[in-house]
């Protein structure tokens, strides 16, 4: 997908309101200023910014509810950011390392979207639980790791949208020797072999819900 091609499926997709798209620019901006301080993203993929980082995010609203959202390991903000500049809903943010969720925080500011977005610098695992309606994570953790770590903010219904590139078969066969759920792999739009794993009614088979002794 060309950047050409990426910013016509943006405008085919979504009601994308001029004031959003100033958002996402602004972001693209952010992003490109502050990986010369701090290592964002790969220097390479820069003058692909909008098909392998801005799509590759907003790909996820075709598949999960527009209701509170949990992006886990955000880094720069890829998905969240995304998701939170283009949406109207609450998204929080966690990511562990202090620079990046200061950038996440400041660039929230500058977007004019901080009512709406909640930055949490804090590891995963220190991270009150609490039910969100989506959960994404952008190269944060293999699906088997990633699933023991989240399910606490996740209910029956929450909606998993996980981009996995090209391992997300293989990961989806690990995982379901412990976990079971409605899986399903959609294609992403930015590399025809590449996968999304969206998924709900996720449930351990070994660990059972039951009171403490
Ligand atoms: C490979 S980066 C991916 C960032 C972003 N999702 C993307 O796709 O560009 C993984 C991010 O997760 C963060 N991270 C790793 N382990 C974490 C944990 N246990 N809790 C919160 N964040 C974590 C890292 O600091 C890093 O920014």
């Amino acid at each position: 997908m060309t950047e050409d091609e990426a910013r016509r499926w943006l405008s085919a997709n979504f009601d994308v309101p001029r004031e959003t798209w100033d958002r996402l620019e602004r972001f693209v901006a952010e992003v490109i200023a502050e990986n010369e301080h701090q290592n964002l993203i790969s220097a390479a993929t820069i003058p692909e910014i909008w098909a392998r980082h801005i799509v590759d995010s907003a790909q996820l609203l075709r598949h999960a509810p527009l209701g509170p959202w949990i992006d886990l390991g955000s880094g720069p903000g890829f998905p969240g950011l995304v998701i939170a500049a283009m949406g109207d809903f609450p998204v929080t943010l966690v990511e562990s390392r202090r620079r990046r969720a200061d950038f996440l925080a400041r660039t929230a500011e500058r977007l004019g979207i901080a009512n709406r977005v909640t930055v949490i610098d804090k590891r995963l695992e220190q991270v009150e639980s609490r039910p969100f309606a989506a959960i994404s994570a952008r190269a944060f953790a293999p699906l088997d790791r990633l699933l023991p770590l989240a399910a606490r903010f996740a209910t029956p219904d929450t909606i998993w949208v996980l981009p996995k590139g090209r391992s997300a078969q293989a990961e989806l066969d690990t995982a379901r020797i412990t976990w079971q759920g409605a899986f399903r792999i959609e294609p992403s739009v930015t590399d025809p072999e590449a996968g999304v794993i969206v998924a709900t009614d996720v449930r351990s088979k070994t660990i059972r819900p039951g009171k403490a002794r």
